[in-house]
């Protein structure tokens, strides 16, 4: 439905200042049908792809084909119009017209594009819209008597007025407080899937990336560095960026001292750890070991899995009381501080020693990137290579 190859986009210097290159040859395409979500923290170019693909930002090169429409591409100098393009666009802030009714918001796109189709047509598709979102019947309330999560409905039946081939949303939720932004990104993923559009969804969420997308490409710095569903990302991170964008995690310094078959053993400060390994690693390479906090078994010993499975000992040095979760730091050997999560039920003594099994299927070694290696103390590589 989407395909995106190698964009570039550099933002020009202004006076006194330094140009910046916002998209680093991005390549990604997206099937009929999936939410797919850009990921990634504040500056990465999410904001400026979406726009890029919108036809509001001109890029300075690649090329941009949305169904079987080149709709940019600098070889063969095609630049269609944004509003040619077929598309929806969903805002953070929804501009939503305070002093227009709900009917009337949704209708603006209609009359916006000085071909008025008439009354009735108007009502009609205003009509369909609304139910499209579940407000039918609130066309003739002001905009501004509706709840939060409404006004963003609203907006989502404005950007679907059109019958847009492929739905951009930029931040939507972003606005909202907490616990509604729960709820909504819930309902904004049942109904695009009830119109059976496709979506491209921007957020700097983690959470909010997994629980309402098909796909993920994860961003940094300009380029995509990893693309897949959240579970296959969080399951199979390949840096160690992308292990501590998407979820949280250990990031321990390790040196991979064998490799063989579906396992290797990363050398750790605190021991040797078998672990799967990301593709493309080798032995005797420095890289990172990722233990998810849900990965550790506390205190026990799978049955089935003796011979692939470490076992480490620390002492708990604090608790931290989330709810059904509690997060405890168990200090390991040579400063390590391993974060990992249990249940409330059954919290430990800070100070108590603690027997940590560690999986190897729960384990990964993933490439060195910029990630900060949060977890690991003042460890240094050198010192785990000796
Ligand atoms: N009009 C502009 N002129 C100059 N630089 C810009 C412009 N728009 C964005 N940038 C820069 O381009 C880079 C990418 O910005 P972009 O808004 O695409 O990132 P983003 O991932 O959407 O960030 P956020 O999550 O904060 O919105 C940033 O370094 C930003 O400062």
């Amino acid at each position: 439905m989407l395909k995106v190859s190698h964009l570039e986009r550099t933002y020009p210097a202004q006076p006194g200042g330094v140009a910046v290159q916002a998209l680093k040859s991005v390549s990604l395409s997206v099937e009929q049908g999936d939410i797919f979500s850009l990921l990634g923290p504040s500056g990465c170019g999410k904001t400026t792809m979406l726009q890029c693909i919108a036809g509001l930002e001109t890029p300075d090169a690649g090329r941009i084909v949305i169904g079987s429409q080149t709709v940019y591409s600098r070889d063969e100098r095609t630049q269609v119009s944004a509003s040619e393009r077929g598309l929806g666009m969903v805002f953070q802030s929804y501009a939503i017209w305070p002093h227009m009714s709900v009917a009337e918001n949704v209708a603006f796109p209609l009359l916006q594009r000085g071909r008025n189709p008439g009354r009735e047509q108007i009502a009609q598709r205003v009509n369909d819209a609304l139910a499209m979102v579940e407000l039918a019947g609130y066309g003739n309330r002001s905009a501004t008597q509706l709840s939060g999560g409404q006004q963003q409905r609203v907006a989502l039946a404005r950007a679907l007025i059109h019958k847009p081939r492929l739905l951009l949303l930029d931040e939507p939720l972003s606005n909202l407080d907490a616990k509604l932004r729960d709820t909504m990104r819930t309902e904004l993923r049942q109904l695009i899937k009830s119109i059976g559009i496709t979506a491209v969804f921007v957020t700097h969420d983690q959470v909010e990336a997994m629980g309402i997308s098909d796909k993920v490409a994860l961003m940094c710095a300009g380029k995509v560095v990893q693309v897949g569903t959240s579970r296959d990302i969080y399951l199979n991170p390949h840096t160690a960026f992308a292990a501590d964008f998407m979820g949280s995690s250990n990031l321990i310094p390790c040196v991979i001292s064998d490799m063989g078959g579906e396992r290797a053993i990363a050398t750790t400060p605190f021991g040797q750890i078998r672990a799967r390994a990301a593709a493309g690693l080798r032995s005797g390479d420095e890289a990172i070991l990722v233990i998810r906090p849900n990965a550790p078994i506390v205190d026990a010993r799978p049955a089935n899995a003796q011979d692939d499975a470490a076992q480490v000992t620390g002492n708990v040095a604090s608790v931290a009381f989330l709810g059904e979760k509690i997060e405890v730091q168990v200090r390991l050997p040579r400063g390590c501080n391993l974060v990992t999560m249990m249940n409330t039920f059954d919290a430990p003594a800070e100070g108590q020693e603690i027997r940590l099994t560690l999986p190897a299927e729960r384990c990964i070694i993933v490439h060195r990137d910029n990630a900060a290696v949060s977890t690991a103390g003042d460890v240094k590589l050198a010192e785990v290579a000796a």
